[in-house]
């Protein structure tokens, strides 16, 4: 998994399309979330997971808690990996584990300004049922944990990536001028962005998506030759 791109909010198979042509691997629906509209429904993510090609991957991206209705939603949509955005117990991943042991799953965690103790005990306690973490950053003026277009104190992350037994996948207010940045002082296994890349009707922009995977690479390739 070093070195994976993910985009994530993913609108329609027009926008699916170009993020694979522009060559980020991994492609993130959001869905099932207490409060936000969804970008697209159930019906319509399924459909364009189902023409996406294996060398690239769909991932769900939900606040859902329960391991058998992570599963289920997991089937119908026909993802193979998910991002779980909420307060999931560790009960759960490990039920998650044993019912669904082919899923890829992802746990975020989420980013405040004094709360690494907090993350490292999350760490601990799931990282036996995680394949991956993710960071994102929490928005204390509207209480988002996701898709908030802020970025976060790098040093927090860059401490999970050391002290996490799992790969990190860092994301939070990502964009083409700040990724390569990003990797360099947080050198995680993966990134992910959503608003970085939007243009002003919300819609991934192709320029940028290109620009953010250029630089992602090679920020990826320096660590590589640093190592
Ligand atoms: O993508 C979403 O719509 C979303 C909704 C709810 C929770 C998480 C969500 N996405 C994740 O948020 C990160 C960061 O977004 P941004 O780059 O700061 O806008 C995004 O990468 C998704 O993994």
């Amino acid at each position: 998994m070093q070195g994976l791109i993910q985009v994530a909010g993913i609108i329609d198979q027009d926008e699916a399309d170009m993020i694979c042509e522009e060559g980020a691997e991994w492609l993130g629906f959001a869905l099932r979330l207490p409060a936000k509209n969804e970008d697209l429904s159930e019906a319509e993510a399924a459909a364009i997971v189902k023409a996406i090609q294996p060398r690239h991957r769909g991932v769900l991206i939900t606040y859902l808690t329960e391991a058998e209705e992570i599963k289920e939603f997991c089937a119908q949509l026909g993802v193979t990996a998910v991002q779980l955005h909420g307060d999931v117990a560790p009960t759960q991943l490990r039920q998650l584990r044993h019912i669904a042991p082919e899923l890829t799953v992802l746990k975020s965690l989420v980013v405040k300004a004094d709360n690494i103790d907090e993350l490292v005990k999350i760490v601990d306690e799931s990282a036996e049922w995680v394949d991956m973490y993710i960071t994102d950053t929490f928005n204390p003026a509207t209480g988002a944990k996701g898709a908030t277009g802020l970025v976060h104190d790098w040093s927090i992350s860059a401490e999970l990536v050391r002290v996490a037994p799992k790969p990190l996948m860092l994301a939070g207010g990502l964009n083409p001028d700040n990724v390569a940045a990003a990797i360099a002082e947080v050198r995680p296994a993966a990134v992910d962005a959503h608003t970085g890349l939007e243009d002003s009707h919300g819609r991934k922009d192709r320029q940028k998506v290109r620009q953010f995977v250029s630089a992602a690479r090679q920020a990826f390739a320096a660590l590589t030759e640093r190592d």
